[in-house]
Formats: structure tokens, C-alpha cells, sequence
């Protein structure tokens, strides 16, 4: 699998920043371009993953690629989606702090398909266990829902997200998915009355009438005929070769229930999605005096059934308007235009809402939840993904493509802000000499859209809210007037007399970052205002269909005051998002489109450049071989390298800045490499940093080596004869081994090491301070050898419980503390636990619960909690505040059982373990948890919960020859000498 992966990525180049020769956008191209026809469609400029559709499957997204991408370095393997969720994971939990991965690209990119990659990845990655893996199922299973009720096919995806996604993954310390939320941003419910031809509705009504039963659809009195729905026949395209109805129906219908939808609510979610269908069939008629009426009244009854509305009053709320005179209500008919408005306002009110309520629902099941109980949040971190409509240019662009594309140039100035501003701004506070590389700054046409009272939301808003006659041909005056000398923007009337050849009257043309898009003005007032006639609430709100209800309450801000436009409330969102983002780390996916026939294989030129253009990549790229790949404060880097380097080594006595100069001096950084600046140190390539890394491994290995070798000539050296010499030399070695480990307790990141040589401290300061103290009485080996074990045993006295000097084999263990290596455990595991600070382990022998079956497991004592950990994965983990006590034999054997307070049925026991360090074991666990009488010495048998309300036994017996087995009903019987 290594070999192939290399053998693939010799095609191209990986990374555009590692490269000399490849500035230009020809090259870029061309390098993008070589690797999608083999297949590789990711490449980096440096930790951005640029990603290009392959319009097909291929196979690079097993659980073994998801293997081969758990737990290794950005640069180590070709780049891919799954080494950016990792090292976004990685670099999550050893910093503990928030990310987020930003996903962008213009429709039809691979957005959703990227995001679904990266939620798929961490289910597979991350711990699981039964409670975790209900997240987990939840989170995957979201997906479908969600795009059921908020994809469609539209002329440039056939499954394009029709609003906007932003979803927090929830980790708790150990890793675990413990929950998600997800934030959606204006729903295209336009869509819902009305698709452009080559379109669809959205995808649940399709799966509805093609997957339906029958009975359900007998029950909506719904026919399996698409065509025969006003709502699904305008785009002319009901059936589309690359979406399967049908069976995407089984998936959606599935993962409701899995979402925790109860089956009254999955059954009036489908009574909605019908009588949605049924309005569209319903038509007016206009009477003798023009007023509009119904001409069939049977759509009209299914209405009144699912949504439980007396048909009367549904009529009325469809025919008429209710005006309040000053004490009373006075309905008002609506001519037949009228009365399409009403019901195709109603109809996108209904669908919006529970779209809403369905997020809300989603979010309901997703709520951080750990048995049962809402997650301590201080201790959790969360990723975010964020998957959003990208920038559309359609022939005939509206509001929802103006919102969409200035929700496109916000996320642009963010990616502004959070890089190529911010990385130069870096550069110039550090005193680091730069040539700035110029990039457009797209924030000139964010305030065109945004600034208040001049930029043209406010000016909408303004022509919406203003009393008179206002029409979408005064809103195109007013920004001609306000805005006509702005050079992104231009209308019919503004523009010279080639531009105005392509622009229709009606027309205003903004020349976005992404570049120019045209939009018809026609309709921006109606769906800014998205009115709903207060009369169609009132008559919503007198549904009998839950969902309905909930979605109208009753206490809802009446219509008299003026509920926020549409693009205002989508401006606020939007301002509420980049708040959310700024606070975490970024990690960014640009998604590109290779052509606009969705086909495998053809790669079209100028479509790809514009992208290459738009999404900002040359200027990123530049930024990012002109600047550094890595930069560090002083004090960190010292800190982790000073081993490199005998000045150094141990300590460095200057400042930092010297320190990390005569460092890199001794390591043969040429100049160009990197730059001093006031706090940091820059470097260019991560060819010098992984370079710097890897003698860093060897040193660290060498120097445990170092530690073991001595630590085991320490042994050898107690059977010397003479006494004098031996003692010098121990001296010698404890004080190395004490600066040694000093050295490596002083590094941060090597925390997690620093327990395995705990011991070797001890025991090197023990026979250090025994040494001096000693020396003069001490005339041979014996006699030293007596006061080791001696004192040994007195230290582990002082912290045993008394009675555990009844124990047999007490006076028989090794006199110095096992060796324990950090090797033993994993390195997920120790990133996993690493905030609770890991104090000791040891391998054990775990009796499973259910036949007793011996398993290899390593116990671990944290600060807080002991873990049972079997290779990568955490098996238990036991709070000591849930520890009851430890329970061992009188006898001989190495058994211990940890009995655990357990007031849930479903959850595991107590455990019985046997371990060959047990007094040190036992020792280690009384200090940590700072109660002696923990431990209960036990003759004969001793009692413990299998489950919770399941007892066994272990029974410990002396004689002839030491084994173990299993006798009957749930006895273990453990023999000693
Ligand atoms: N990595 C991939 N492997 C195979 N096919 C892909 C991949 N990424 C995208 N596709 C194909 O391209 C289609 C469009 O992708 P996707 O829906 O993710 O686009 P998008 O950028 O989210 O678009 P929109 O903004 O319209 O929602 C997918 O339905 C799928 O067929």
C-alpha cells in the first residue's frame, strides 16, 4: 500500500510550496491537471488541501486508507482529505483548542462530498463505545436527512445543497464524537413553488411519491406520478439519471427513526411534504367580480386532513386578507394573483418552518449527551465543518443568488483576514523583512453589499420597509442613485455602450471577487419581504399537525411589528458565523470543479484557471513560498531542541533568542533557511523542520537508550566487589540519570514520557541520598544491598495499608521498581488521556467478565481516572472517585480485583486482574488516590460484581503449583505456592 502510494504521487507534485520552479498559473494548472488525469485529485499549498472532482468513484476512501492516514504526519503521505481531518483532530487534542475546516469551491465542487469525507473519517478514527457510537450513527445518518430536505438538482449539481451548513463535531478529552450541532443559513424555499427549467424541487418530495408505499401514499392521497404536482413539474426534469428516488427513500425513511424522529412526528413530516404538493395542485378562479375562488375542492380537503385545519377556515385563509379596522376584523378578498401569491407564500412558509424544525430536531438528537447526562462542555473541543452553498452564476440570477454569492464574499475576506492579511501582518510585527505580495482585497465589494445605509441591503431593506408604492424598479433607481459611481457596480443605464449591449433594464451587475454576475432585479422585494399574510398564520396556527403547530406558536411577534427583511436576518447570521470562526484554528479545503458537464476525466482549462484564480490560490501559494512554512516562539523551540545542541544541553543560560541561534548554528541552518524576528524564529522549508525533527527522534531514542543502558549498568554494578568503586560510579550514574530526566521533564510536549522515568528518579535520588549517607558504613555489597531493600520496602510500606504485610509473597518482590516504558503504550491512547497527566502502568492479565478468558491489557493510573487499555483503544475507564476498593489474597499470587461503584445495568463491573508488579502497582495507586485503606487484604473468596446484579467469585487457594481456572457458576479459582 506504501509502495503504491508513492509510486501514485511521483505524478505531479504534492505540494505546490515545496516546489522552486512553480509560481505561475500555467504551472499550477498544469501541475493540477497531470495529477487529476492520474487520479490524484488533491494537492497542497502547504496545509490547504486543494481538491479537484473526479466526477467518479474512486477507490481512495477504504477504512484502510482511513488506517493509513490515522496518527501521521501533514507531509509524511500523499495528500488527502483524510490528512487534514487528522491532523486537525491531532492538533485538537494536543492543544486543546477549537477548529474548524472551511470547505469552499462554487457549486458543484465536492463541498458536500469533502465534509461527508471528513464526518465519515472521524467515525471511523475516533474511540468508540456503545454511547459514542450513537453519536457517531446520529452524525453520519444526519446527512441524509438534511439533504433530502435542502438538496435539489440544479443546472450546475444534481445534488446541490440549497442552503447553507455549518456543523460542530463535540470531542470530549479522550477523543470520543460525544455530540454535534448543526447552524443552517437560509433555506431556498423559492424553490419550493417554483424551478428553473432543468430543475428540481427539493429531493424528499420525489422520494416521497417515486419510494412511498402505497398505503402511506393511499393515506396522503398522494399518486406515485410526479408528474401530476404543479410543485415538481416546472423544471421538467422529475427524473434525473444519477439520483435513485426510490432508494434513497429506504435511506431517508431509515435514518429519520435513527435521528430519534418518533413515528407521529416522521408521520406528520410526510403529511406536511404532501400537503405541500396538494396546495401547488390547488387553483383559483376569479368570480363575477374578479375575486379569486376555488374551482376544485378536493387538493383542498387533502390540505385540511393532513394538517388537521378545518376546511373552511383554509378557504378563507387562501381567498382573503383580514384587515383590522380599529375594533374590528374585516377579511378583504384577493383577486386570483392574489390568492397564487398567498398560497405559494404559504406553501414556502410551511416548508421553511419545518426545514427549521427538522435542523432543530437533528440538533435534539446530536445535544452532547453522555449517559444520559449533558456533557461538561469546559471539556470538550470541537471541530467545525462548514459546508455552504458556493459562488452561482446562473443566466438569470435572483435574491437567493445575490445572498448566496455574498455569503461566498464574506467567507472570501475571512479567508483574507485569517491568512494572507494576518500571516503578512505576522511578518511585519516580527521585523521579519518582506515583500509584501499584493492579493485583492475583496472588501471593497463586501461594504458595496453590506455597509449600513449605503451598501445595498440597506438600500432593499430601505424600499422595502418605506411606505408608497415601492417596486423592484425603484429599488434599481434607488441604487443607481445612491451606488452609480461604485466600480464593482454597474446597471443598463450606468454602464458604457458595450457593457450595456448585455444588460437588460431591469439588470444590476456586480463585479464580485469571484467575478461578474448579473442579477434581474425582478422579485428582490417580494422575497426580501417574504410575506406572509398574517391571516395565513393565524390559520396555520390552528393546525392539528404537531410539527405545524410547533412551527406557528401561538406567542409568535405578531405581524404589527415588522419582523426583519430576509437578507438582513441572512446578514446577522452571517456576522454570527464569522464570530463563531474567528475564534477557532482554520483549516481550509478549496474545491474545484473541472468541468461543467459533471464529466469523469475532462479537465477544461479555463474553467479551472478561473477558479485557480478566484479562490485566491496563487496569491496563498505565493504568500506561502515567499513566507514560512513554520514559526515558533523562542522559549518553545529551545525548549524541544535544546538536546540537540551540547551548549544547550541541558540548559541554556541567555536569553531564548541566543539560545535558539547558537542551536541552529550547531545545526547548520544555512541563512536562507530562516529569519530571527523579534519573539520568533521563521523558517522556510518543512523539509529544515522535519529534518530538525528527526535528529530530534534519534536523540530522544538515544538518549532513553542512554538511560536504560545505565540504569541496567546500575544493576550490574551492585554485584562488584568493591564496594567504593561501585558507589562512586552509581553516584555518577543517578546524577546523570537525575540531569537526564530533568531535561526531559522540562519539555513540554515530552510530558507524557516523563512518568516512565519517574521511577528511575526516585529510585537514583533514593540511592544517591543513600550513598552519601551511607557511604562511610557501608563496607560491602551485602550490606548496601540490605539497606536498598530495606529502604525499598519501607517506602512501600509507608504506603500500603498494614495489613497488607500479611500478604505472602510481601517480601518477595524485586527490590527495585519495575521499568516501565512509555513504548508500552499508545501513542492515541496517550494523546487521548494526555490532559490528565499519565502517573503509571503496567501490563496486566484482565479476567473477562464472561468466562474469565485471560486478555493483555496495560492498566494505566492517570491523575484522575485508571484506564484499562488494550493496544490503541481505551476499554474502561475508572474514576477514582468511582473506585469502592481493591481486594487481594493473603496468599502468594499476583491477583488483584478493583471493585467500581456501578449504578447502571448496562455498564461493565468490577475488574480482576493479575499483575507481576503488584506491590508497586498497589503502591503507585494508593498515592494517587490518597487512601490507604483502599486495599483489603481477603482470605479464601472474594465477592465481585460481574455486572451490575451479576455476581462471581475469585477464589484463591495455596498449593503444589500455581495455576488458574475456571471452576463453576462464575468461580475463579486462583492456586498459589
Ligand atoms: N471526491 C469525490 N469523489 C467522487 N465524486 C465526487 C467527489 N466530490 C464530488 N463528487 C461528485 O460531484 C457531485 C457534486 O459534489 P457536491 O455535491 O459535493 O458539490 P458541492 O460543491 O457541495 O455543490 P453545491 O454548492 O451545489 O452544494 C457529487 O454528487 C459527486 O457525484
Amino acid at each position: 500500500m506504501e509502495a503504491s502510494l508513492t509510486a501514485r504521487d511521483r505524478v505531479g507534485i504534492q505540494d505546490f510550496v515545496l516546489l522552486d520552479t512553480y509560481t505561475s498559473e500555467t504551472a499550477c494548472l498544469d501541475n493540477l491537471r497531470k495529477r487529476f488525469h492520474e487520479n490524484l485529485i488533491y494537492t497542497y499549498i502547504g496545509t490547504l488541501l486543494v481538491s479537484v472532482n473526479p466526477y467518479k468513484e474512486l477507490d481512495i476512501y477504504s477504512k484502510k486508507q482511513m488506517d493509513t492516514y490515522m496518527g501521521v504526519n501533514f507531509f509524511e503521505l500523499p495528500p488527502h482529505i483524510y490528512a487534514l481531518a487528522d491532523n486537525a483532530f491531532r492538533t485538537m487534542m494536543s492543544e486543546f483548542n477549537n477548529h474548524f475546516i472551511l470547505i469552499s469551491g462554487e457549486s458543484g465542487a465536492g463541498k458536500t462530498e469533502a465534509s461527508k469525507k471528513i464526518l465519515q473519517f472521524y467515525a471511523v478514527s475516533c474511540p468508540s463505545t456503545k454511547v459514542l457510537n450513537n453519536v457517531r450513527d446520529r452524525l453520519l445518518l444526519s446527512n441524509p436527512v438534511l439533504e433530502a430536505f435542502g438538496n435539489a438538482k440544479t443546472l450546475k449539481n444534481d445534488n446541490s445543497s440549497r442552503f447553507g451548513k455549518y456543523m460542530d463535531i463535540q470531542f470530549d478529552h479522550q477523543g470520543g464524537a460525544v455530540g454535534g450541532h448543526i447552524l443552517s443559513y437560509l433555506l431556498e424555499k423559492s424553490r419550493v413553488v417554483h424551478q428553473n427549467h432543468g430543475e428540481r424541487n427539493f429531493h424528499i418530495f420525489y422520494q416521497l411519491v417515486e419510494g412511498g408505499e402505497e398505503d402511506l401514499l393511499r393515506w396522503l392521497g398522494l399518486e406515485r406520478n410526479c408528474k401530476h404536482y404543479r410543485y415538481l413539474v416546472q423544471g421538467n426534469c422529475a427524473k434525473v439519471s444519477s439520483i435513485n428516488d426510490k432508494s434513497d427513500w429506504k435511506t431517508v425513511r431509515k435514518a429519520l427513526s435513527v435521528i430519534d424522529l418518533s413515528e407521529s412526528d416522521i408521520e406528520n413530516l410526510f403529511g406536511i411534504i404532501a400537503s405541500v404538493l396538494h396546495m401547488g395542485n390547488i387553483k383559483f378562479e376569479a368570480d363575477a367580480r374578479g375575486y379569486a375562488m376555488l374551482n376544485n375542492n378536493q387538493e383542498m380537503q387533502w390540505v385540511s386532513k393532513l394538517l388537521g385545519i378545518p376546511n373552511q377556515v383554509l378557504q378563507q385563509g387562501l381567498t382573503h386578507r383580514k384587515i383590522e379596522a380599529k375594533s374590528e376584523e374585516v377579511f378583504s378578498p384577493f383577486s386570483v394573483d392574489h390568492a397564487v401569491y398567498a398560497r405559494d407564500a404559504l406553501a414556502k412558509a410551511i416548508y421553511g418552518r419545518t426545514f427549521s424544525w427538522l435542523v432543530n430536531k437533528i440538533n435534539e438528537s446530536l445535544a452532547n449527551m453522555k449517559e444520559g447526562v449533558i456533557w461538561d462542555s469546559s471539556r470538550k473541543t470541537v471541530i467545525g465543518l462548514l459546508d455552504i452553498y458556493g459562488f452561482e452564476v446562473f443566466s438569470v440570477n435572483s435574491f437567493e443568488q445575490f445572498c448566496i454569492n455574498y455569503c461566498n464574499e464574506k467567507l472570501q475576506q475571512l479567508f483574507i483576514e485569517l491568512t494572507l492579511k494576518s500571516e503578512q501582518e505576522e511578518y511585519e510585527m516580527e521585523g521579519i523583512e518582506w515583500e509584501p505580495v499584493p492579493y485583492f482585497n475583496n472588501k471593497i465589494i463586501c461594504d458595496l453589499v453590506e455597509e449600513k445605509f449605503r451598501g445595498i441591503i440597506s438600500l432593499l431593506d430601505e424600499e422595502c420597509l418605506r411606505p408608497g408604492e415601492a417596486t423592484d424598479l425603484t429599488f434599481l433607481e434607488k441604487m443607481e442613485d445612491k451606488i452609480g459611481g461604485h466600480p464593482h457596480f454597474v446597471t443598463h443605464k450606468l454602464a458604457d455602450q458595450k457593457t450595456r449591449k448585455t444588460l437588460k433594464r431591469g439588470d444590476f451587475r456586480l463585479l464580485h471577487y469571484a467575478g461578474e454576475v448579473t442579477y434581474c432585479v425582478v422579485g428582490f422585494l417580494d422575497k426580501n419581504n417574504d410575506l406572509l399574510y398574517r391571516n395565513g398564520k393565524e390559520v396555520m396556527r390552528q393546525s392539528k399537525n404537531a410539527i405545524i403547530k410547533h412551527c406557528f406558536p401561538s406567542t409568535e411577534p405578531d405581524s404589527k411589528r415588522r419582523p426583519e427583511t430576509v437578507v438582513t436576518q441572512f446578514k446577522n447570521s452571517l456576522v454570527g458565523l464569522t464570530e463563531i470562526l474567528m475564534m477557532k484554528e482554520p483549516w481550509y479545503v478549496r474545491c474545484i470543479k473541472p468541468n461543467e458537464a459533471k464529466q469523469p476525466g475532462h479537465f477544461d482549462d479555463v474553467l479551472v484557471r478561473h477558479q485557480v484564480k478566484y479562490l485566491g490560490l496563487m496569491e496563498h501559494l505565493r504568500v506561502r513560498r515567499a513566507g514560512f512554512a513554520y514559526r515558533r516562539k523562542y522559549e518553545v523551540f529551545l525548549q524541544r531542541y535544546k538536546p540537540l545542541c551540547p551548549d544547550t544541553w541541558p540548559n541554556w543560560k541567555g536569553t531564548a533568542a541566543e539560545g535558539v541561534r547558537c542551536l541552529i548554528k550547531h545545526l547548520g541552518y544555512k541563512s536562507d533557511e530562516y529569519k530571527m524576528g523579534r519573539t520568533k524564529i521563521f523558517i522556510r522549508h518543512p523539509r529544515t523542520l522535519f529534518a530538525t525533527e528527526d535528529a530530534f527522534q534519534v536523540c530522544k531514542h538515544k538518549l532513553a537508550t542512554r538511560i536504560q543502558a545505565k540504569y541496567k549498568g546500575y544493576k550490574l554494578l551492585l554485584h562488584l566487589k568493591h564496594v567504593k568503586q561501585t558507589m562512586s560510579c552509581l553516584i555518577k550514574i543517578a546524577t546523570k540519570i537525575e540531569t537526564c530526566w530533568r531535561g526531559m521533564m522540562a519539555r513540554r510536549e515530552r510530558q507524557r514520557r516523563a512518568w516512565a522515568v519517574t521511577d528511575l528518579l526516585i529510585c537514583s535520588r533514593f540511592i544517591k541520598g543513600f550513598m552519601n549517607r551511607h557511604q562511610p558504613a557501608c563496607t560491602d555489597n551485602s550490606e548496601y544491598l540490605a539497606f536498598v531493600r530495606h529502604s525499598y520496602l519501607t517506602r512501600l510500606k509507608e504506603n500500603l495499608p498494614k495489613t497488607i504485610l500479611e500478604k505472602d509473597s510481601w517480601l518477595t518482590p524485586p527490590p527495585i521498581l519495575q521499568e516501565v516504558s512509555a513504548e508500552d503504550i499508545s501513542i492515541k491512547v496517550l494523546q487521548m488521556i494526555q490532559h490528565e497527566k499519565v502517573k503509571y502502568s503496567v501490563p496486566v492479565v484482565k479476567y473477562d467478565r464472561n468466562g474469565f478468558r485471560p486478555r493483555l491489557r496495560q492498566l494505566i493510573f492517570t491523575q484522575e481516572a485508571a484506564y484499562l487499555v488494550e493496544e490503541a483503544k481505551i476499554k474502561q475507564r475508572i474514576d477514582y472517585s468511582s473506585l469502592k476498593g481493591v481486594s487481594v489474597s493473603n496468599l502468594s499470587d499476583n491477583f488483584l480485583i478493583l471493585h467500581v461503584t456501578c449504578d447502571d445495568s448496562k455498564q461493565k463491573g468490577d475488574l480482576v486482574l493479575q499483575c507481576d508488579f503488584l506491590f508497586e502497582a498497589l503502591t503507585k495507586l494508593s498515592v494517587i488516590v490518597n487512601k490507604q485503606n483502599c486495599i483489603h487484604v481477603v482470605q479464601g473468596s472474594v465477592r465481585f460484581d460481574i455486572q451490575p446484579g451479576r455476581e462471581g467469585f475469585v477464589d484463591f487457594k495455596s498449593g503444589q503449583e500455581s495455576m488458574v481456572y475456571r471452576a463453576k457458576n462464575g468461580h475463579l479459582m486462583v492456586v498459589s505456592l
